[in-house]
């Protein structure tokens, strides 16, 4: 494949990650942060491919710079971020859209814990796209023998994958916290992914992609794994240390913590029950302890599966 030159948008870990990855495989990569010396407009001025890897509350504040900028007509954009907008509960390929006008959005999400990736062990992920064509050109960029890439035609199931499992590793980090034991976390995520599909159909995703690499995948990677920051707040969460003082030790963003408040303002405006969403927000906003969280979920009315 030619050498493609990148626009890497936020140079924390997985901006960073995602840049020696196309670079290992030739792509001139360019990494922007609101930090370093060179300037944005410089930075996307010839890009083919645009990837913003921001935390969610810089996808507005940048993306409204890009739509400002100069950028190729052919330009491609990348979406990397786990999250949802307060403003208007979206999802950050529907904010970048808006920026970058006709020009095809990717969403690309997975089990991607960076630290693993960084070390060079495989994993895989998803690059999804209503433009086929360039979904498929992303895959080519990323792709080697540590990292496979699939495509998918589903860019809002991929997204709304990635983003929601975040609330669930927080629930996941509480019940390891806990010493609950296998079985419940076994319910826990399969609850879980119950919880997710039935949010995420609504919303106008599909609910097949949520059995894929980008839902359960990464669900199961981010919940039984200590490198997850989510996972890190619901285990501290657990073992009594306050919110506060744990997203001060974070080394990156926790997402899910941001994300939970906005998916059940979305939740309770659909009227759609997400029982364990519900006690992971109360448990944030500290209005309950991890204890209390598990006996309310487990003393709820009998139902069918
Ligand atoms: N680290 C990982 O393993 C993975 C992270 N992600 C997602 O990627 C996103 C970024 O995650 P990390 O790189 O780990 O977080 P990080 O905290 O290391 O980096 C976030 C980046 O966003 C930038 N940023 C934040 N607000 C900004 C603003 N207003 N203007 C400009 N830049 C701003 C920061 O400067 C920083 O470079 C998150 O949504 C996360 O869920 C997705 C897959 C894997
Ligand atoms: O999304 C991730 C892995 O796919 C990273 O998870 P954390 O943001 O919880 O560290």
């Amino acid at each position: 494949m030619a050498p493609t030159r990148l626009a890497v948008i936020g140079a924390g870990m997985w901006g960073s990650t995602l840049g020696q990855l196309a670079a290992h495989n030739g792509h001139h990569v360019s990494l922007w942060s609101r930090h370093g010396d060179r300037s944005l407009a410089e930075t996307v001025a010839d890009a083919e491919i645009l990837l913003s890897a921001v935390s969610m509350k810089g996808v507005r504040p940048v993306a409204s710079q890009v739509r400002d900028l100069p950028i190729r007509p052919d330009a491609i954009l990348v979406t990397a971020t786990k999250g949802l907008d307060p403003e208007t509960t979206c999802t950050p390929s529907t904010i970048w859209q808006d920026a970058v006008g006709d020009r095809p959005v990717v969403v690309l999400a997975g089990p991607n814990l960076s630290k693993e990736i960084q070390q060079g062990l495989p994993a895989a992920t998803v690059v999804a796209s209503t433009d086929f064509g360039a979904a498929e050109r992303v895959q080519g960029i990323f792709s080697s023998m540590d990292f496979r890439v699939y495509t998918n035609r589903d860019p809002l199931g991929v997204e709304l994958g990635g983003t929601l499992k975040n609330v669930m590793a927080i629930a996941a980090g509480v019940c390891d916290g806990l010493q609950l034991g296998t079985n419940a976390k076994a319910a826990l995520l399969t609850r879980g992914l119950a919880e997710m599909i039935r949010i995420g159909s609504d919303w106008g995703a599909q609910v097949e992609t949520f059995y894929g690499l980008s839902g359960l995948g990464d669900l199961l990677a981010t919940c039984n794994s200590p490198l997850s920051r989510n996972y890190q707040v619901g285990y501290q969460l657990a073992r009594d240390r306050g919110l506060p003082e744990i997203l001060a030790d974070l080394e990156g963003t926790a997402e899910g913590v941001n994300t939970t408040a906005v998916l059940l303002d979305r939740a309770r405006r659909r009227d759609i029950s997400m029982p364990i969403s519900y006690q992971v927000g109360l448990l944030l906003d500290g209005s309950i302890t991890p204890k209390a969280a598990l006996e309310a979920l487990m003393g709820r009315e009998s139902k069918p599966e």
